[in-house]
């Protein structure tokens, strides 16, 4: 296991490229089971995730070639349509497989993610669109069993907003005989680069980042080329460290107008932002000021940046109300920041943080994936050295994190635990 050892009090200065968006890639590597042709994406980013996702493909009879920064898939003889609990208890994307799957063989066999760190996060939604597209879908021994002979479109309104689930169901759509509905569809930017793709491929999908979204569906769809997205969440947490540092930084290859309630909140906290159509400059260029935060599916606050203002929020003159609105048990860092002196409280789904002078690095130990950010830009503030254990969570999301960090000045490196 490795960890990563951190010694606070550097403001981060410079320029740092956003890698492709995590939450975009993985919808969007589960659409190559919808065409037997070549699938090119570029911008793909050397994360954890991404290679969980395409261990999981490749075990499906999908073939996989990477080059640089791109990867080109051709699921023209899948020979398999069951995706294992061994890899999907690693990732809960891969529930992403089951529609497509079922879309274009018929079948699937997806063993159900379960809970983690963050809430119990059902599946729920997904499987009660996949049965109004006509689709016979049993849990049987802790796998989601899927079959149909063609889907047929209809009308879905999903319980409440979900943008995994959405992005199944669109993938199921797109080769239904008829016309699909998706009412309450999440407006992630992510749904709208899915959505970009499958069109790329001949899908007929319309309204992605509306609420509504309307998917003609088609016999079959064809190859494309597609680039994904920036991410946004990786973007921010840089913002983020920077703000917390009272620092100087540029991030290059993002996309401001997908950061919008993120970059309110930043200037709010008293930074200066410039935007271009790709960049953001941050400066702050004195103690941040607390801000409160309620996340909310886009556009409004990510709750993927909850947990990194959250650590700016320590450090901040002032006091911050934090509150958590999608996932039940997302404040799993706060004990961890505690530890570096902190001051904290939690009243139901609220975190209420009291801005301190000082923070003193400590021993800590990230839980997810956003927990682990939330406490690297702890670290880049305390006094002396920290240590970030089990961050394979990290690893899941951020290309390289200490490599970038330390070109930006900070001192940080990555250890055998
Ligand atoms: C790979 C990916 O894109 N992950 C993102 C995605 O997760 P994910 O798509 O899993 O999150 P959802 O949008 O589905 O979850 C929103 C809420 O709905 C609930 N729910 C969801 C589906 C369902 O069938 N039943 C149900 O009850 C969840 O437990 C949660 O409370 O969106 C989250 C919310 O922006 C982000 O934090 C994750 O980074
Ligand atoms: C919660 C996240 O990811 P996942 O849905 O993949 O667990 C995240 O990206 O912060």
């Amino acid at each position: 296991m490795q960890k990563l050892r951190i010694r606070g009090g550097r403001r981060l200065v410079g320029e740092v490229r956003a890698s492709g968006a995590k939450n975009a890639v993985l919808p969007i590597l589960c659409a190559a089971f919808l065409t037997a042709e070549d699938l090119v994406l570029r911008n793909v980013p050397d994360l954890a995730d991404v290679r969980t996702m395409l261990k999981l493909l490749e075990g499906m009879g999908v073939k996989v070639r990477r080059e640089g920064d791109a990867v080109i898939l051709n699921a023209g003889s899948v020979s398999d349509t069951t995706a294992p609990y061994e890899l999907v208890r690693t990732m809960r994307a891969s529930i992403l497989t089951l529609c497509p799957l079922t879309a274009r063989f018929g079948s699937a066999e997806v063993s159900l993610p379960g809970g983690c760190a963050i809430g119990a996060r059902p599946v729920d939604q997904h499987i009660k669109g996949l049965r109004q597209l006509g689709a016979e879908v049993e849990i049987e021994h802790g796998y989601v069993k899927a079959r149909a002979a063609r889907l047929k479109g209809a009308r879905i309104v999903t319980d409440m907003v979900t943008v995994t689930g959405t992005e199944n169901l669109m993938m199921a759509a797109v080769l239904a005989d008829g016309v699909t509905t998706i009412e309450n569809a999440a407006r992630e930017p992510e749904v709208v680069d899915l959505a970009d793709c499958l069109n790329a491929m001949g899908a007929k999908v319309s309204g992605a980042g509306t609420p509504t979204i309307t998917i003609e569906g088609v016999e079959s769809l064809h190859g494309a080329e597609h680039t994904v997205i920036a991410d946004r969440i990786e973007a921010g947490s840089f913002l983020c460290a920077a703000a917390a540092t009272q620092g100087d930084v540029l991030v290059t290859h993002c996309e401001p107008h997908h950061m919008e309630a993120v970059l309110d909140k930043l200037r709010e906290a008293g930074a200066e932002l410039e935007t271009g159509a790709d960049w953001v400059r941050l400066r702050m260029t004195h103690r941040p000021k607390a801000v409160s935060v309620r996340t909310t599916p886009h556009p409004g606050f990510p709750t993927d940046m909850q947990a990194q203002f959250m650590a700016l929020n320590t450090v901040a003159e002032g006091t911050g109300h934090v509150t958590e609105t999608i996932f039940e048990n997302r404040f799993m860092h706060v004990p961890e920041l505690m530890r570096l002196g902190a001051k904290i409280s939690i009243e139901g789904s609220t975190a209420i943080v009291e801005g301190v002078e000082k923070l003193s690095g400590a021993a800590m130990m990230a839980t997810d994936l956003r927990a682990s950010a939330s406490l690297v830009i702890a670290a880049l503030v305390a006094e002396g050295e920290s240590t970030v254990d089990r961050i394979y969570h990290l690893d899941r999301g951020y290309e390289c994190m200490e490599a970038k960090l330390r070109a930006l000045g900070a001192d940080i490196v990555r250890e055998n635990a």
